[in-house]
């Protein structure tokens, strides 16, 4: 693509199915040099690092990969986690982004170089690789979260963060506890409270769950989609487009289809109504946020467990850790022997970025964002960023499965760099105006959403960043997302 002496034509920094995508689409434009940096081990991102009983998929599998892409052979409707694994694996082989992957290269630091026109980014060891290019896709939920609780250095057990799962981890006769309610949780608990002694539950908010219509996908069907791809793509279609509704009468216009996300709320507490029969526990397992201020989840065996003599739900707020166990803010003492850690991710504070990035004037990514407002034109470039796209970025994610991201994200960069080709030019960057009128749109659009019209007072929640503003979705539908992206003026960036 270009003439100038650099290491690699594009760095990516992340192997996840974001990585690879974004891989997929360089080596469509015709694009060999690239270098791939993972820090972990192997490829996968999500489905490499989590393995914890229960893990699966919460977006019906057949939404749940690429479109170009399809797996007709998944197990379920909803695969588990060692399924996605697999699958990623298929698709590097068969795109051939395995040889372009480094393992266990951790980016500490990447800064635009004027002078040379090129990324210089720097892992852990102390490599410095240029690239004419850099592409970050390091993941919202990649980045451990782990409670700081006095004390917890001190306790005599083990403490299991749900990222490092060691396999097999037997809790017969043992006493365990699980912090956190979020989705992971909800699909790790059921499986812990099938042999551990006693399990607690430290839940700090409650989670909306509606049921999970899950089943085996039989054989016959599974060959029909391998004969006749058009079945799948139909199934595909089918339920995105439920999603899409709930998403976009529940979620994104709140303010004018409230009767949509009551009706989920609905369904979640009568679905709790069959499963719990403690009315007191019933209350405390009810949000107190509106549907979609936190992202909702399936299941049919997370609200049954409380049902169990042997699980206990507990509200109280923690104090400290001890050896043997947990001390709560009222003065009572859990006995513990194994903690686990369901305390999620650290998006905000540690995703964006996740790492330092130092774009055009000594721009620095991550205090711009925490400084200013956090912005991202079309969820995927910055002003003063030259050569650079950022996949996990405020606005970029759809709220639907990850993969509509995705796959909107690499048309935008066969769009933009098809434009460079077509101008012969090797450098790119978005410009103010086209951020600016990007951020406001997307700030007007988020106004009728659950987000803002809506009462997520108690939902501590991902979406939104530490001032408490909702800039993690973007606020379209995905056809409008995916056409914009698509198509999106060329005169929003400037090209030399
Ligand atoms: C338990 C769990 C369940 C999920 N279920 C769903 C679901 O059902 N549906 C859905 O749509 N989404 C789900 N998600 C979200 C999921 O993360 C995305 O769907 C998708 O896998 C993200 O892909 P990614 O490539 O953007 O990020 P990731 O898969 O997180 O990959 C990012 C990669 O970047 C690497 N990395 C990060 N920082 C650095 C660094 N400094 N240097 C080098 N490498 C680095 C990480 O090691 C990681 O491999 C789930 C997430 C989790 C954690």
């Amino acid at each position: 693509m270009s003439q100038r002496r650099v290491d690699h034509e594009v760095v990516i920094v992340g192997a996840g199915f974001g990585g690879m995508g974004a891989g997929i689409e360089f080596k469509r434009l015709g694009v060999d040099d690239i270098a791939i940096l993972e820090r972990e081990d192997d490829l996968g991102g999500t489905w490499h690092v989590n393995h914890y009983p229960g893990l699966a998929v919460d977006i019906a599998s057949v939404t749940y990969s690429y479109s170009f892409e399809p797996n007709p052979y998944w197990s379920r409707l909803f695969a588990p986690g060692a399924e996605l694994k697999r699958y990623a694996e298929h698709v590097a082989d068969k795109y051939d982004l395995r040889r372009h992957m480094e393992f266990g290269a951790v980016v500490e630091r990447a800064d635009w170089d004027e002078a040379k026109e090129c990324w210089a980014v720097r892992t852990a060891d102390g490599t410095v690789r240029t690239a004419r290019y850099l592409v970050t896709a390091t993941g919202f939920l990649s980045q451990p979260h782990t409670p700081d609780f006095p004390g917890i250095d001190t306790f005599a057990g083990d403490i299991i963060h749900t990222t490092a799962w060691p396999d097999g981890y037997d809790f017969g006769g043992k006493r365990a506890a699980v912090i956190g309610t979020g989705a992971t949780a909800v699909q790790l608990i059921p499986e812990i409270a099938r042999t551990a002694r006693e399990l607690t539950v430290f839940q700090r908010t409650p989670i909306w769950v509606v049921p999970k219509i899950d089943f085996p996908i039989p054989r016959p069907v599974q060959h029909l989609f391998a004969r006749i791809p058009l079945a799948q793509k139909a199934a595909r279609a089918v339920n995105t487009s439920l999603l899409e509704a709930l998403m976009v009468f529940g979620v994104l216009h709140y303010r004018q289809a409230k009767p949509g996300n009551r009706l989920a709320a609905l369904l979640a507490k009568t679905h709790m109504r069959l499963q719990v029969r403690d009315e007191a526990i019933r209350r405390a397992l009810t949000p107190h946020y509106d549907f979609g201020c936190k992202r909702p989840t399936f299941s049919n065996t997370y609200f049954r467990v409380f049902n169990q003599p042997t699980v206990h739900l507990e509200t109280a707020t923690i104090d400290s850790v001890v050896p043997g166990g947990i001390v709560l803010a009222d003065g009572r003492r859990v006995d513990v022997d194994t903690l686990v850690l369901a305390t999620g991710f650290n998006l905000w504070d540690a995703n964006f970025p996740a790492f330092t990035i130092v774009g055009r004037d000594g721009r620095d990514l991550g205090k711009w964002w925490r400084e200013g407002r956090f912005q991202a034109y079309e969820g995927i470039s910055v002003p003063k960023f030259p050569n650079f796209l950022t996949l996990n970025s405020p606005y970029s994610y759809s709220g639907l499965s990850y993969f509509t991201t995705i796959e909107g994200q690499m048309k935008h960069i066969a769009r933009l760099f098809g434009e460079m080709r077509r101008r012969g030019a090797t450098r790119f960057e978005v410009t103010e105006r086209a951020n600016a009128e990007f951020l406001d749109r997307a700030t007007r659009n988020l106004a009728s959403s659950v987000f803002y019209a809506g009462d997520c007072s108690t939902s501590r929640s991902y979406y939104f960043n530490q001032h408490g503003e909702a800039t993690l979705l973007r606020p379209n539908a995905t056809l409008t997302t995916l056409y914009e992206q698509a198509n999106f003026p060329v005169s929003d960036y400037v090209y030399s």
